[in-house]
């Protein structure tokens, strides 16, 4: 199997601050992720900034869109996106409109699976349908009542899928490598990283932890 990918969560609603997060951690992540809070704020323009001055890190905007997927998904592929997100409940006709834009710009488009009620039929669903990435995601709204991700990941990566794997939803230097061990290819930590006092030393520690597996 590949190396698993650390995707970094820039969830500041600050254009700034979040340039200059990403500009510390960059050396340890392989993946920024422009945040749903942060890319409705600050929009396709951060998109192209974070594009110019990281022109090796893979930038996944993080859009969770819900209708009008191939509308709304291609400017983002247009300013530099590498992957961009669509809900699964959303439905396979706005899923596939991300994945036709995703494919017309070479990129990828990532199924998330938050909220999703029977996740294995929308992941073997969407699959079929050319997604290229599922994400499966407890929100922050859900880590708050106490939910993690870690059975979906087990569920989801027993399928078999012709996809990657992404985990999001809590991960910290505690639970990394059981992430890694249960199967995900993309590895998203947020707040572990950015709450820490140093990000940049958060982000290494993970990084290792991860290569480590
Ligand atoms: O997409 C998100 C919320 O919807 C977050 O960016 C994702 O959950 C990662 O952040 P954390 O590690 O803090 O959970």
């Amino acid at each position: 199997m590949a190396k698993p990918l650390i995707q970094m969560a820039l969830d500041s609603l600050d254009f700034d601050q979040t340039v200059a997060l990403a500009t510390l951690v960059a050396p340890h992540v392989d993946i920024f992720e422009i945040g749903t809070p942060c890319i409705k704020h600050n929009g396709v323009n951060l998109v192209r900034e974070l594009r110019a001055r990281f022109p090796d890190k893979l930038l996944l905007v993080d859009l969770k869109t819900m209708d009008a997927g191939e509308y709304e998904a291609t400017p983002f592929y247009a300013a530099g996106a590498d992957i961009c997100t669509v809900l699964g409940v959303s439905g396979l006709a706005t899923c596939a409109g991300v994945i036709k834009a995703a494919n017309a710009h070479g990129a990828e488009a990532q199924i998330d699976l938050i909220n999703v009620g029977d996740k294995v039929a929308c992941a073997r669903a969407t699959a079929e349908a050319g997604a290229h990435i599922m994400g499966i995601h407890t929100g922050l709204d859900a880590q708050a009542a106490g939910h993690t991700p870690f059975a979906d990941l087990t569920d989801i990566a027993s399928l078999g899928l012709p996809v990657r794997i992404s985990v999001a939803g809590g991960i910290n230097a505690s639970t990394v490598q059981d992430v890694v061990r249960a199967g995900a290819n993309i590895i998203v930590v947020g707040a572990a990283i950015y709450g820490a006092a140093s990000p940049a030393d958060a982000a290494r520690e993970i990084r290792e932890l991860v290569d480590a597996v």
